[in-house]
């Protein structure tokens, strides 16, 4: 899933902010997701009729085995897909190529390894505002870098730094061209337990802060629990008795635990382990890996 991760990162980077489309939704919410449906091979989508809504400052994770379609999701939501059939748009309008309103963060940081944390960010910064001149850029550049606590690091190049590092730069490259939505594709899946429960934190800090809407793929149930609002459930497609049902979305789960939570307290709140064990009971029982 990683290997175009560059690829799919430069284009989300350098493409122009999509043109107004005249397609306008019923539904309601900063984003919509419309009866989306992918299919590779015509007889046995992917996924199909996949609804959903994001509001503004919400934070919505996707969980769902490997393979039911979670990265196509968020690649159409790139704009950096298309979908077989069904529409999303954000702010209305229609999602129909990459844009600078939406920053992108995947596993792999996707850095440009000849340009220090600096120029990575920069390249972002001047896409985003041609018209910017060179101590503006640096300002910002620098504001955003320091958000994630990388100030010493700023003029080290990619081979220099550590893996988390290098994830903090892909957020902080991200945030600074400030999207109106962050797409996160398991950003933190390559890290160790105590690099990714200190950058999780350190992205709920700032998302928190910032009002950020963000959409993101994980397979970690209580990283799930900790950063998201509402988390939704896939399933896998699968053969049954009455023939290949595509995957799709099963459930939709509120998380009713006080937006304050804290990782170190998460496991002594009341409503915890009951909304893990209806995850992960999902995921065992009902969400059906091939
Ligand atoms: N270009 C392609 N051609 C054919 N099949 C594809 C293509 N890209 C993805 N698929 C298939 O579509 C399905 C969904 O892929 P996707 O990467 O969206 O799943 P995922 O839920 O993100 O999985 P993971 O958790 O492993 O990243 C998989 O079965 C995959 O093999």
């Amino acid at each position: 899933m990683w290997s175009d991760a560059s690829v799919r990162e430069s284009a989300a980077l350098v493409a122009p902010v999509s043109a107004p489309t005249k397609k306008v939704s019923p539904m309601s919410g900063f984003l919509k997701v419309e009866q989306l449906a992918k299919a590779y091979q015509a007889d046995k989508p992917v996924f199909a009729d996949v609804s959903f809504t994001i509001d503004k400052g919400e934070f919505v994770c996707i969980i769902g085995h490997s393979g039911c379609g979670k990265t196509t999701i968020l690649n159409v939501l790139a704009g950096l897909d298309t979908a077989t059939s069904g529409n999303c748009f954000m702010d209305g309008r229609e999602i129909n190529g990459p844009s600078l309103e939406r920053g992108v963060v995947f596993q792999s940081h996707a850095l440009m390894p000849w340009l220090t944390v600096r120029q990575n960010i920069a390249f972002a910064v001047k896409s985003r505002w041609p018209e910017w001149k060179t101590p503006q850029i640096n300002l910002h550049v620098e504001k955003f870098v320091a958000l994630v606590g990388l100030l010493p690091a700023i003029d080290k190049k990619p081979s220099q730094l550590s893996g988390g590092m290098k994830q903090r730069v892909g957020i902080a490259r991200a945030f600074a061209i400030q999207p109106k939505m962050l797409l996160l594709d398991e950003p933190f899946g390559a890290l160790d337990a105590l690099t990714r429960g200190t950058i999780q934190d350190e992205l709920m800090a700032i998302v928190r802060e910032t009002h950020q809407t963000v959409f993101m793929i994980t397979h970690d149930v209580d990283e799930a629990i900790l950063l998201a609002d509402r988390i939704l459930l896939m399933t896998n497609g699968q053969e049954t008795d009455q023939g290949y049902r595509p995957g799709g979305m099963a459930e939709v789960v509120v998380n009713p635990l006080p937006r304050s939570r804290t990782r170190a307290q998460l496991h002594h709140l009341d409503g915890y382990y009951d909304l893990r064990n209806h995850i992960v009971d999902f995921l065992v029982s009902r969400a059906k890996a091939h």
